[in-house]
């Protein structure tokens, strides 16, 4: 490879950190004789811890920094959660590389519970995501709701110190802190389906570097590429980022793609949801398998969901 240096944007926490050197260590270990180094950054959404994710502008709030940092030739690469990653990206970039995906489903933590199944009525369960609330409020509409923000870290904090009797989270961020062992139940995702591209890293790169791209294509994961596509195709055509519980989440087997997804409303009065399969030999055919699926699921009703959130 041509290049000596590479330089990683990430934002700070401890989960960005991690995974932002995981991909340096794979690099590293590609191009043994150049430079892979992490530039850190704090972003807006890891600065406004008072108010709920979905108030404040959504996703972009977590990549914008790192974007600029790139635009501006300070950074090469970004390495973000896909789940964090808005379903456009802004002019100039693309997502070349998705890796292979971690665990995706999402956790139940607490000290005193063992499960969602034995929380007593009325207990307080922690998560601002409203995917996850508007899954509660479905299958456990007994429990109560309470916003949670916060790195991992302090999200675990305020669950020991008694603000709740268990937290959500998504699997995948407790395993690569070494967090495993705070995890007392995995939900099935036929429980708590998914958020699109929960689990799995995306490599953001100007597209006006294509050599950049090319020096991070093997870290590239095929089958959870064309899972996530399918997840972040479908998701676009249902409001894209605009804040509304959806979930969406796929498996690949044998060449084909197992696409499942819902969308609702916060309270969960309305949800609709399903499924789609299909043979895929290409990112586009994925993207069209969650079109599919959310074509299906507009005409049943997710468009007057959409309308009534103020996203169509
Ligand atoms: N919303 C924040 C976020 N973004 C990605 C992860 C976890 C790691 C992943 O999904 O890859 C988390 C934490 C959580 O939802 O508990």
């Amino acid at each position: 490879m041509s290049h000596a240096r590479l330089v990683i944007a990430s934002r700070e926490s401890r989960l960005a950190l991690w995974q932002a050197e995981h991909v340096r260590d794979r690099l590293r270990s590609l191009y043994p004789t150049s430079e892979v180094v992490i530039l850190g950054m704090t972003t807006k959404g890891d600065q406004i811890l008072d108010r709920p994710l979905s108030t404040i502008g959504g996703k972009g709030l977590f990549i914008k920094e790192l974007e600029v940092a790139m635009a501006e030739g300070r950074a090469d690469l970004a390495v973000h959660s896909m789940k964090d990653v808005p379903m456009e990206l802004p002019e100039g970039f693309a997502l070349p590389v998705i890796s292979a995906r971690e665990n995706p489903r999402d956790a139940f933590v607490s000290p005193r519970y063992a499960s969602l199944d034995e929380l007593p009525e009325g207990a307080v369960v922690g998560t601002s995501s409203l995917r996850r609330e508007a899954m509660l409020k479905k299958r456990y509409p007994h429990l109560k709701v309470h916003s949670l923000r916060g790195n991992l870290d302090t999200r675990l904090r305020k669950l020991d110190e008694g603000q709740y009797d268990a937290i959500l989270l998504a699997a995948a961020g407790l395993i690569r802190l070494g967090l495993e062992s705070r995890i007392r139940a995995v939900l099935a995702p036929e429980v708590s389906l998914p958020a699109p591209g929960q689990g799995a890293l995306g490599i953001e790169v100007p597209t006006g570097r294509p050599e950049i791209a090319a020096a991070v294509a093997p870290l590239n994961d095929p089958t959870t590429a064309f899972c996530v596509t399918a997840e972040r195709a479908f998701s676009r055509r249902l409001g894209g980022s605009c804040q509304i519980p959806l979930g969406g989440y796929a498996l690949m087997d044998n060449g084909q793609v197992w696409l499942r997804g819902f969308i609702a409303t916060p309270d969960a009065s309305k949800w609709i949801e399903g499924e789609i399969r299909g043979s895929v030999a290409t990112l586009a055919d994925a993207a069209k398998l969650g079109d599919a699926l959310a074509s299906e699921l507009i005409g049943r009703g997710a468009d007057a969901i959409l309308q009534a959130l103020a996203c169509a």
